[in-house]
């Protein structure tokens, strides 16, 4: 496909010296939760100590968790973490950070080719680069709006509402304000729900069927769905979406919930328990797919496509599949693109404005 070149404004002549094109003054953040900058104790060990006192992570009394982190977690997790970290690492670095940054760099390309003149940035909830220096970046660029995108299709005060909430918390520290609109979900995004579904089709053109399908999304504490979290319902309504799209017959696909932390009881079923049963009952070959996750990362690579594997085929399964997540799947890009055009609908894009 050919490229648009947008013409500076003011310069649609056939002039000699175009004058340089105004920076845009509407931006789209690209929002993930960040890794830690290399696989090793050291670096893992000051980013969970971000990401672990987060009041929207842990919502037990600081006065409680706080010793409790500082004393045995922080103690034991970091060398743990950075041995499963250093088993997926790429050459450029986490492949959350690595695939984060790609799409951010898709979404400026596709939205520049459509005439969209608007700064694509990514940022980190945790880790680099922080929400904090991408915004104090912006401003200094002189962009004047911002549209928040999540890489969380499904709200979760625990990922969702901590983004908005550090963004909200940069933004009262700035004496001049910036415009901020935010996404909170798109688990029902028609340009999401088609963009999985091509994957599995695909998955399944190049390698045929499995007998079952299990969608495993990251678990939360039960205790969060009773308190009004709505990510339970929006994790089962996307994958009953998928299952629909992808015409599958009921009990050939079924959801679980990963990653449990701690004592505490989280959403159900486990997912590693899942395919335990599902290995030890017969069923010959499973595919997992993390519909929540649009970028791959430790809890895919390794604790799926690693961990879970190990589980199915030691318990009795025969062959075991990771579907991969959206990465840069082009149908991906442009669901993406599609989303960040209609919540920035009435913004100007096209002009300097
Ligand atoms: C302790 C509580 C945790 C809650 C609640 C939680 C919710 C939650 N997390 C994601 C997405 C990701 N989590 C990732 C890693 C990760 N998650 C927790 C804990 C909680 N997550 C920890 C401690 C870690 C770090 C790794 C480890 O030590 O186990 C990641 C991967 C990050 C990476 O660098 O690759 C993602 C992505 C969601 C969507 C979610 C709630 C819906
Ligand atoms: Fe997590
Ligand atoms: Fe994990």
């Amino acid at each position: 496909m050919p490229r648009t070149v947008i013409a500076p404004e003011g310069n649609s002549g056939a002039s000699s010296s175009p004058l340089p094109a105004p920076a845009p003054h509407t931006a789209v953040l690209w929002c993930n939760l960040g890794s830690p900058e290399a696989p090793t104790a050291a670096a893992v060990r000051p980013y969970l100590a971000q990401f672990l006192s987060d009041p929207r992570v842990v919502e037990i009394p600081r006065a409680v968790w706080l010793p409790l982190l500082h004393g045995v977690i922080l103690r034991r997790r970091p060398a743990r973490s950075a041995a499963k970290y250093a088993s997926i690492w790429m050459p450029e670095g986490s492949p959350l950070a690595v695939w984060t940054r790609r799409q951010a760099a898709l979404l400026r390309g596709w939205l520049g080719e459509r005439g969209h003149r608007v700064r694509v940035v990514e940022a980190m909830r945790y880790g680099q680069p922080s929400l904090e220096r991408q915004l104090d970046a912006l401003q200094a660029e002189g962009v004047k709006r911002v549209l928040v995108l999540q890489a969380y299709p499904q709200y979760s005060a625990t990922t969702t509402a901590s983004v908005t909430d550090a963004v909200n918390a940069w933004q009262a520290r700035q004496r001049k304000q910036l415009e901020l609109r935010f996404v909170n979900d798109y688990h029902d995004d028609a340009g999401y729900i088609g963009a999985l579904a091509g994957r599995v089709h695909r998955h399944w053109q190049q390698h045929g069927r499995p007998d079952r399908l299990l969608m495993s999304f990251h678990g939360i504490p039960a205790r969060n769905i009773a308190l009004g979290d709505p990510y339970q319902a929006q994790c089962l309504r996307t994958a009953q979406l998928l299952a629909d799209q992808l015409q599958l017959p009921q009990g050939f696909w079924q959801c679980s919930f990963q990653s449990r932390f701690g004592r505490a009881r989280w959403l159900e079923p486990y997912t590693e328990p899942t395919l335990r049963e599902l290995g030890a009952s017969g069923v010959g070959r499973v595919d997992v797919l993390c519909p929540g996750f649009p970028a791959d990362c430790l809890e895919t690579l390794e604790e799926i496509a690693m961990e879970g594997r190990e589980a199915f085929l030691h318990s009795g399964g025969k062959a075991f599949h990771y579907i991969p997540a959206l990465n840069d799947d082009p149908a991906w890009i442009s669901a993406l693109a599609d989303l960040a055009v209609r919540h920035l609908a009435g913004w100007p894009t096209t002009a300097q404005g």
